[in-house]
């Protein structure tokens, strides 16, 4: 075992949440993040309808069972499998959120009935270049707001985790576009070093989702270039483009 990986096992045994998270039997550390959120913003009650996008270990699935109890219902996706848990009401499905087919899997097993809450801590594969990081993570929180604006009930309310960087601003715009209300914020169970920060967005408008959002970018971003030190050179370029306006 290398020096570094010593530090990272020492580094996550002196971790408070990752420690309770296990005494506790929850999944993951981040378990602690959902609850935190919801006791601060109440955007999840009893009863709810969840959708957990990139859900895989459970943690969020846990918590928000906990939350809508026996009368809710609860269901995930991500690309990883995901161990089934002990309630009738907790489904998951092992698809890429990415994909309008998985999201038609989603109507089809809530039918008739919509989303009253729509989740998502899904991280796109870090790189560890920052602005690599920041771009792909908001393509991906894109598509979860364009899927929440697709499935949610009018009124409905939206959390999801975004790496911070300098299009988190347009990116809360966008969330406010769709929603009454949106709150950027960081839960303490969140580690003060990690770029991530949470957008918790309240009553859906009802307004639907507009094609031309910076959702197309991206995907043309990602089209064109295939290396990542490319793709933060590109991000440059746009970004001097966008100065000299
Ligand atoms: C930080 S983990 C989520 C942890 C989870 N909230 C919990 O408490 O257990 C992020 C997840 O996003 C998933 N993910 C990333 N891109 C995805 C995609 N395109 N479709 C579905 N899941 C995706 C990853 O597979 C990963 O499991």
């Amino acid at each position: 075992m290398g020096r570094k990986d010593k530090r990272w096992i020492l580094q996550r045994k002196k971790d408070f949440y990752y420690n309770l998270a296990k005494k506790q039997k929850y999944r993951s550390r981040a378990t602690f993040k959902l609850f935190q959120l919801n006791e601060k913003f109440r955007f999840m009650k009893e009863g709810d309808i969840v959708v957990d996008l990139g859900c895989a270990p459970g943690g969020w699935l846990q918590a928000a069972r906990e939350i809508v109890g026996d009368r809710g219902f609860v269901v995930g996706v991500d690309l990883q499998s995901v161990k089934p848990l002990p309630y009738d009401n907790v489904k998951t499905i092992k698809g890429d959120m990415t994909k309008e087919e998985t999201i038609q899997k989603i109507r089809e097993i809530l039918y008739p009935a919509k989303p009253t809450v729509v989740i998502s801590d899904a991280s796109p594969n870090i790189s560890g270049v920052w602005d690599v990081d920041h771009a792909r993570s908001i393509e991906l929180t894109t598509i979860a707001l364009k899927i929440a604006t697709q499935l949610l009930k009018e009124r409905g309310n939206f959390v999801v985790k975004v790496f911070q960087g300098d299009m988190f601003m347009d990116y809360v715009s966008l969330v406010e576009k769709y929603f009454e209300k949106v709150y950027p914020t960081k839960p303490r169970a969140s580690r003060k070093e990690s770029s991530e920060v949470y957008v918790v967005a309240k009553r859906y408008t009802g307004k639907p989702w507009e094609e031309e959002e910076p959702i197309k970018k991206e995907e043309k971003i990602e089209e064109q270039i295939g290396t990542e030190e490319l793709l933060a050179k590109k991000i440059k370029e746009m970004r001097k483009l966008k100065a000299n306006k």
